[in-house]
This record gives C-alpha cells, structure tokens and sequence, in this order.
C-alpha cells in the first residue's frame, strides 16, 4: 500500500522546535491497537453545524474550513460560547440528536462516520463514572470491554497500571471513584486523569479533549498536557479544547485553533498565530500570556459586544485571506482530492482487531452494576433488610392463623393479599430509577461503541436478577411458617415460585415505566393509575365475573390478578374441612377450599394459565422496556 504524503504546513517556516520526548510507552500497547499505526490528517471544508428545536434553528459553527495533521497536538480556543465544543464534537463525529453538521469532515481523505468510533478516543468536559468502583476495578471493566480479546489479563493489568503510573494515579489504585456520599473518593482532578486514562487504553489514533485541564492544578495540566505533547511526536493527532492554560502549558501546543462566535479567527502553528495578530495591528503586551491574549482579543466583554464583535469580525475575515488560511486549504483541498479520486485510504480500521464477544461483554457489565447496586447502601442492604422487616411483620400480625376456621379464611386472605402487594408495589418503585439514573454514562459509552444498547440492557437486568430471587424469598420465608399457612413443603416452595415470578414481573413492568418517560416524576404519573387498574381487577376487591365487560379484559393483564388466584389456588386447593363452629346464626358457613375459590371467581385449574399468563407478562414488559430504551436513544 502507497504511504499517503502528507503535506506539512509548518515546513515553510521557521516553527518552534519539537519538543524532544522519548516516544510514548502507550506505543507499546499498539500491538493490538483498533487502529493501523499510521498518522491521521483531519480535514474539514465549509463546516457548519446547527440546533434545531420544534421551534428555532441556531446555526453554532459557521462555515469554517480547518486541517490537521498527524503529529499535531491542536488547541482550540475562543471565548467561553464561542463554538469550541461544538466543533470538536462535530470533528469527532460525536454531536448529539439535535445538532447536525453540514459540510465536509475527512479523515485522510475518508469521510467520517461511526468508524471514527473504534479510531479515537474521546474525554468529555464533565466526567461521568459508576462512584461505588475503585479506580482499578473501572479500569479493568474497560479494559476487558475495549482491548482485543486476546489480550491476557497479566497484560491487561501491566497495562493498566502503566497508564496509572504515567498520570500518577497508581496510589489511587484501590480508592473508589466517588461522587455523592462516598467518603474516600478521588479529587477532581484525579477524575479527570482517570478519565484520560480510560482513553489511553485503546492508544487511539486521534484523541479529541474537551477541556482536559480544568480542575487541575498547574503541575497535574502540565504534566497530562507533557503526555499528550509525547503522543503526538508518536504520530497521533491531539485536539484539546482548553480555557486560560499557564503559558508553559499553552507552549506544549504546536497547533492552534481559534473559534470567535463560530467562524475560524486562526488556523496553524502556534508560534504564528502572535505573528498574524501583530500583522493585524494586535499587539500581545509583554505581561501577557499569548493564550489571554487571544482569548481578550477575540471575546466579547460584558458591555463592550459590540466593539468586541467587530475585532473578532475583523480577525476572522482577515484570516479567510491570509497566508496561514492558504496553506490549510492547501492540506484541504488534498484531502478533498484523495476523497474525489477514491484514493485508497491509508488506513485500515479495526484491521487485526479482535473485539470481545458478546457473552464477555455481558458479564463485565453486568459485573460493573452489580458492584454498584451492592456497595450502594441505599439500595441493596436497606432493601433486604426492610423486606426482613415487614416479613416479620406480617408473620407475626397473622400468627398462627388456622386457615381451616371461618375466621382464618379472611387471614388466610389478608397474608395473600400482602404477599402480593407486597411483592408488587415496592419493587416495582424501587426499578424506577434503575435506568434514567445511568442514561447520561450509557449515552456515552454508547456513542464511543463501547457496547450495544441490548447489552447493556440485558446486563443491567442481570445484574438485578440476585435481589428479584432473594427478596421476595426473605420475605415468603420470614412470613409464611410464622402466619401458619398450608404446612406442606410442596406447597411452601411453589408459594414461593409464584411470589418470585410477581416479584420479577413487577419488577420488569417498573423498568418498562422507567425506560418508557424520561424522568422517574414523569413514570409515576402514568404508573399510579395503571397500578390501581391491576389492583381493581385483581380479584380482591370485586367478584371478577361481575365486572363491566368494558374493563373486564383487563383482567388479563393484571399479574395481580394471576398471582392472587395462584397464591388462593396454592392454600385452597383439596381443603375439604373446614368448620363451622361458633358462626352466628344466618351467617353462611364456606365448608371447603372450592366455594372460596368460587367466592373471587377463580377456578382450581387455572394455576398454570396464572404462570404462564405472568411469565408472557414478565417477557412482554422486558420487550417493551428495550424498545422504549432504543426509542429514546434514538433521540440523542
Ligand atoms: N444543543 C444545543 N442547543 C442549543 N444551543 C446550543 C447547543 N449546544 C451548544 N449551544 C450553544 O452554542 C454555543 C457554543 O457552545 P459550545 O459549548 O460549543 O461553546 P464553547 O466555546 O465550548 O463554550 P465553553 O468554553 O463555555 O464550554 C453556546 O452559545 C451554546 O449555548
């Protein structure tokens, strides 16, 4: 294959020295690297980018046209609004729903688009981490979810912790991320090298930063800017966007970009940009650094907008026409020829790359939240010990209960009722906000193609499945010998089953809600009313053939309804004895388990149709729940 020449902008003039750093240890990793290591020259021509509401289109970027080339480490800058995010984005091909991009984006001469995925890597401004894992366990989840399957762990961990040595986070290896309540957690600073650091495994080919220094003091920016200074002289291309760096940080840049109210102020070497200004009458005064100046130059003040608009304007047309924007569009127009001609692309994507399959991916994700959902003391623990509680509760209320009196038929009632309520409501609350809690990390890893949004579906289910069978058994367990129930073991363990199923279908109907609205106040306004439909048509309240038939189908959809009749079938079924004595005169006398199954319209052989009926219930709502999932993301 024909090495791809790769025009140098800076060769015409006299630029700074690069720096002289040793070539980068992440170099090392490249052996199994998503990416062939050959240089990446990003090209952009006339790139505009909008938002656009029901309401309002606002165009961000405006028109601009920009290279740079493998070896660059670029920083944009602009005032804070200026469109610097939004360009990076849009050159990462990482912007969200309601922004599209018009104009031309090239990688060596390739259009981009979602392969941009598996060549570069991407750190947000804001860090978003699952808080309950310790930096190791986070970076090894990411490592096995990213690296090439045929990695060993040995390797994976020597990796890793190479990366955590070169940001000096190895001392915070076993320390938990943090954020919310969690005591021990790391700084802000520490978060966003940690952030870096999950970049850095795949040892991308372009690297984009939005805003990688803020929050770090001047040795920790200084030293993950030197980082990234050593990955471009390894032929990678860097862009960062970044806000007042020191001067020694701002002089690690060869490349620099300037945004004024989306248009291009400058394009080119660092070292030039003093150089055009001065060209245009703005001189940087000795007490400045050159990175305020440009800031200053370019903003729009509180006040003085207007007379700020008009330098940024100035600047920004002075640019289109000079020698700097020549030699860029130089580099564009190339690239724009390789795309023309079908110039065969100098890179192969994913070449020797062996993804992990898709069973691996499930059980590191699932790992991942099941830590999080057992190191939340908010969720886990409190909940099993609240269900051992009421359990309790309700064994005591109804002790020794005799189901085969009169008066026990309304307890043995009352206990069914409360293993169904019970087993209904509170986990079905509980999931609600399960999914919307984690939906901005999931947008994310999406986006990056960590993971298909059925994995990660099917893995954060999974990893609840442990609390759907242990709950509701601490529950039946702690309620059912004490409250004096059917005494047989075949009946207790298929009580048991029947209160594991509505447990899990509750469950699932509460996560169908959560995926279905986009806040959890928005679910519970729709949940509320569906709930008391089910409770209505359960068979408790109202003799079931007595229902209006306008509603009575809905007795079908009501797992409270199968559960209820399974649970009365389970301590019913076969009782043929049960006494009379001391019932008042002209009180009917119910002598057998048949009549009370009759007194709520259910029927002795319908315990397998109320099983099935929940099991196509609990697979239905897990349909539905992925679908609402995939319609939402569709929107970002
Ligand atoms: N999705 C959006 N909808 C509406 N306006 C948006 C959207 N995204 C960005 N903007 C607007 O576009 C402008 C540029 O935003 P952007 O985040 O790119 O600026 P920035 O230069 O990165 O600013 P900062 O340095 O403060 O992060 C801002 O005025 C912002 O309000």
């Amino acid at each position: 294959m024909e090495e791809t020449p790769l025009i140098d902008f800076r060769s015409s003039r006299d630029h700074q020295k690069e720096l002289e750093l040793s070539s980068t240890s992440t170099e090392s990793y490249s052996k199994w690297s998503s990416a062939v290591e050959e240089g990446i020259t990003l090209a952009w021509d006339n790139l505009s980018v909008y938002t656009k509401t029901s309401r309002y289109q606002k165009r961000i970027i405006n028109g601009v046209s920009g290279a740079v080339k493998a070896g660059s480490l670029v920083a944009i800058m602009g005032s804070s609004g200026a469109g610097k995010s939004t360009l990076m984005s849009a050159l990462a091909h990482h912007t969200m729903g309601d922004t599209f991009v018009e104009g031309t984006i090239l990688i060596n001469g390739r259009p981009i688009g979602d392969y941009m995925k598996f060549l570069s890597g991407f750190m947000h401004q804001e860090d978003i981490f699952v808080p309950y894992l310790t930096v190791r366990e986070h970076m090894t989840i990411m490592a096995n979810l990213k690296l090439d399957r045929r990695i060993s762990s040995n390797e994976k961990q020597r990796l890793i912790n190479d990366i955590l040595s070169q940001l000096g986070l190895l001392n915070s290896i076993d320390t938990r991320i943090g954020g919310g309540d969690i005591e021990k957690s790391l700084s802000g600073g520490e978060k966003k090298r940690l952030a870096f650091a999950t970049e850095l495994l795949t040892d991308p080919q372009v690297l984009f930063c939005d805003e990688p220094t803020t929050g770090l003091d001047s040795y920790s920016a200084r030293k993950l800017v030197g980082m990234m200074s050593e990955m471009a002289t390894a032929r990678k291309t860097i862009l960062c966007t970044i806000h007042q760096p020191s001067s020694d940080v701002f002089s690690m840049f060869n490349q620099l970009i300037l945004i004024a109210d989306g248009r291009t102020a400058f394009v080119g070497p660092t070292y030039a940009a003093l150089e055009f200004f001065e060209q245009l009458g703005y001189l940087c005064p000795s007490s400045y650094s050159p990175a305020d100046f440009y800031i200053k130059t370019l903003s729009m003040m509180p006040g003085c907008e207007e007379d700020g608009g008009r330098t940024a304007k100035r600047i920004c047309d002075q640019f289109v026409v000079s020698d700097y924007a020549k030699e860029v569009e130089i580099v564009v127009r190339y690239e724009i020829h390789l795309n023309r001609n079908l110039i065969e692309n100098k890179f192969e994507i994913r070449k020797d790359f062996r993804a992990v399959v898709w069973p691996v991916r499930v059980f590191w994700l699932t790992r991942r939240w099941f830590l999080e959902l057992i190191r939340n003391p908010s969720l886990e623990s409190t909940k099993l010990f609240q269900r051992l509680f009421i359990g309790l509760i309700v064994g005591f209320c109804y002790f020794g209960t005799d189901g085969l009196t009169q008066k026990g038929i309304q307890s043995v009632e009352g206990i069914i009722f409360m293993f169904v309520t019970e087993n209904t409501f509170n986990p079905m609350y509980n999931v609600l906000a399960h999914f919307p809690s984690y939906l901005p990390l999931f947008l994310r890893e999406y986006k990056s193609g960590l993971y298909h949004p059925f994995t990660y579906y099917i893995s954060r289910i999974l990893s609840l499945i442990p609390s759907f069978l242990l709950e509701p058994i601490i529950f039946v367990v702690s309620a059912y010998w004490l409250s004096g129930l059917r005494s047989a073991a075949s009946t207790f363990t298929a009580t048991l089953l029947v209160v594991i199923l509505t447990m899990n279908v509750s469950s699932a109907c509460g996560i169908m809600f959560s995926n279905a609205f986009d806040s959890v106040p928005a679910a519970l306004a729709y949940l509320v009313p569906f709930d008391y439909v089910h409770m209505i048509t359960a068979g408790v309240f109202i003799r079931l053939s007595t229902l209006p038939n306008v509603i009575a189908w809905v007795k079908y959809l009501s797992w409270l309804m199968y559960s209820t009749e399974a649970l009365n079938i389970l301590q019913w079924k076969g009782i043929v004895n049960i006494g009379c004595e001391n019932q008042p005169e002209g009180v009917p006398c119910i002598q057998n388990g048949t009549q009370i199954l009759e007194m709520y319209s259910f029927s002795e052989e319908n315990l397998w149709k109320d099983v099935s009926g929940m099991l196509i219930l609990l697979i239905s709502f897990y349909a539905l729940g992925y679908f609402f999932l995939w319609r939402k993301i569709r929107r970002y």
